[in-house]
């Protein structure tokens, strides 16, 4: 079953690439979808994590604007997302070396059909930072990577369910974005990873309603590792929250079916 499924993303990558190409829709643009990370082109460690646009279904872009984002949210969204076009000859927009990620609530489900997972719980999982329905109650964040230097900036607001000392952000939900941003750059710069090593040094309280800024920078590969540094600051930069160091191991897919 999973062999199967694999061999049918294959195939529809292979056959979306290039009319995605002759469209000029850059990859770069779809984060888990570059030339490098399909099988047999180039590595042996790939991503499939997203399901679009091989169906007709495309899912709910959860990282983009709602009525629940402040002012000051809405403003460090615009200044990023104004940086992902740049205006090329004749007026044409390009695409520049900042792109935004978009966010889903659920990963795919393709290799899970009664063999890996049970339909019900593959029917009913959600991604940790996106299984609240009420706008602005837990996770607001958006994701923008800078891939010329090999960096990400999440803008994240931090609402009220996400409490942990009085007024303030629990640390495990600051783990949670700092983990989330510095996996999103490492499966960018490296297809499918998972997290074996997270560094976190708790600066400054982050009251809980405030929006933040998560700087994620690669510091080094080597072979299966990824080493990424992070910082957690104030929406003006003056003011360290956190600060952070993870490790990203590549897998196969595999690895991840392994009961
Ligand atoms: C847009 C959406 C974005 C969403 C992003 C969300 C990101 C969230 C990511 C996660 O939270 S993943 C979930 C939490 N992580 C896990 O469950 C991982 C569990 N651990 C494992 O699966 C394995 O231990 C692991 C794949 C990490 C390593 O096992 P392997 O058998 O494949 O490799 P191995 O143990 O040989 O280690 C490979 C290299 O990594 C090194 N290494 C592994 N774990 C390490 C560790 N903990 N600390 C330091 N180094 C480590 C290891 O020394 C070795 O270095 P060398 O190649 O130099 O010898």
């Amino acid at each position: 079953m999973l062999r199967r499924a694999v061999s049918a993303f294959c195939y529809a990558a292979a056959r979306a690439i290039p009319a995605l190409r002759q469209r000029n829709i850059a990859l770069p643009q779809l984060p888990f979808l570059r030339a490098s990370l399909i099988p047999g082109l180039n590595s042996d460690y790939q991503s499939v994590t997203l399901s679009w646009p091989f169906s007709s279904f495309r899912p709910r872009d959860y990282s983009l604007p709602n009525p629940s984002w402040s002012p000051q949210m809405l403003r460090l969204y615009n200044y990023y997302n104004n940086l992902c076009e740049q205006d090329g000859e004749g007026g044409k927009k390009e695409i520049g070396p900042w792109i935004r990620l978009p966010s889903y609530n659920r990963t795919v489900k393709y290799a899970t059909g009664g063999q890996c997972l049970s339909k019900v719980l593959q029917a009913k999982a959600r991604l940790f930072t996106r299984n609240i329905e009420e706008e602005g109650a837990a996770f607001e964040y958006a994701m923008f990577l800078n891939t010329e230097e090999k960096a990400a900036v999440c803008v994240f607001q931090a609402g009220p369910l996400l409490e942990g000392p009085v007024g303030n952000l629990h640390g495990g939900a600051i783990a949670t974005i700092i983990d989330t941003v510095t996996g999103a750059l490492s499966i960018y710069l490296g297809g499918l990873v998972v997290t074996a090593n997270l560094n976190v040094n708790y600066r400054s309280p982050i009251p809980l309603g405030s929006v933040v800024l998560v700087h994620a920078a690669l510091e080094k590969m080597e072979d299966r590792k990824i080493y990424i540094s992070c910082q957690v600051t104030s929406s003006d930069g003056s003011k360290l929250h956190t600060e952070a160091t993870a490790l990203f191991v590549k897998v196969n897919v595999g690895h991840l079916f392994e009961r």
